[in-house]
């Protein structure tokens, strides 16, 4: 039965058409506090929405103080994880919130993060397989983001780390990895070929260019990933409609950078 509450739930984050997921993370103020682009939050979500992304992610004040009521609708994938830039360690993710919660303020999806090979790895994992049996329960899609960050990770786009987290994901429950662009499409093709599940992959800081975002999200799907999941570079840029429109035209459309940039 559950399995049906998961099918029904997924297509409300990745488009049934196309099979690809433009989510945009909205989580950022535990983490970093009140940034740019998370002042007016439904402000922000409707730029999100009107420039066809399909859900926005964040914890549960997204839906308390973003909730809009009006425009497009969007998919709602709730972040149970956190921590913060003011703690010991920003890398020891705990849980915060239920997938309970999460289903009776409206999810379409949870998330958590996953810092493989840092300090609390092990409890972080212990986490992770919890929530898996949880969402395999009330048939919620399980969206796992999984960074490879600790003292023997030299390089957090290494694909010999970024792949060994996406698995991690999809071997302990989730039913979506996100995790970080390796660089090049050679690379990002083992972590697709080595990842059972959708992969869609992070933003990060601020990008030099669009142009830069725009490839890195092209390239990304030449290889096999399934979408993005991109917050900063889109809530923080002059134009969140536009940007999310163009992503739209690669993600759904297949769209070359190029021509993304010149619509
Ligand atoms: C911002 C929110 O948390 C909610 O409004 C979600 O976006 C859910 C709803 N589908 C919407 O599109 O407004
Ligand atoms: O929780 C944050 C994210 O999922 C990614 O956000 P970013 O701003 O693209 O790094």
């Amino acid at each position: 039965m559950s399995e049906i509450g998961k099918s029904v739930r997924m297509e409300r984050i990745f488009d049934r058409n196309t099979g690809n997921a433009i989510i945009i993370p909205m989580d950022h103020g535990v983490g970093a506090g009140p940034i740019k682009g998370l002042i007016d939050m439904p402000s922000t979500v409707n730029k999100i929405a009107e420039g066809g992304a399909n859900a926005v992610l964040g914890h549960m004040g997204l839906p308390k103080y973003g909730h809009r009521g009006y425009g497009r609708d969007v998919g709602l994938i709730i972040h149970l994880s956190a921590s913060t830039s003011l703690g010991p360690d920003p890398n020891h993710k705990v849980l915060v919130t239920t997938v309970e919660e999460a289903i009776k303020v409206g999810a379409d999806a949870v998330s958590v993060h996953i810092n493989v090979g840092a300090h609390d790895e092990a409890k972080m994992l212990q986490d992770l397989g919890h929530i898996a049996r949880k969402c395999d329960e009330w048939g919620m899609p399980l969206l796992a983001m999984m960074y490879p960050r600790g003292s023997k990770v030299t390089s957090e786009h290494d694909v010999e780390y970024v792949k060994h987290a996406a698995r991690i994901g999809a071997e302990l429950g989730a039913d979506i990895v996100k995790t970080n662009y390796t660089g090049d499409m050679d690379s990002f093709r083992e972590v697709v070929q080595g990842c059972p599940v959708p992969v869609v992959i992070a933003g990060g800081p601020r990008m030099e260019t669009e142009n830069e975002l725009l490839e890195m999200i092209y390239d990304s799907l030449q290889v096999g990933g399934k979408g993005v999941a991109i917050g900063r570079n889109v809530f923080q840029s002059d134009d969140p409609i536009k940007l999310v429109s163009r992503i739209s035209m690669i993600v759904h459309k297949g769209f070359t950078p190029d021509e993304a940039m010149e619509s």
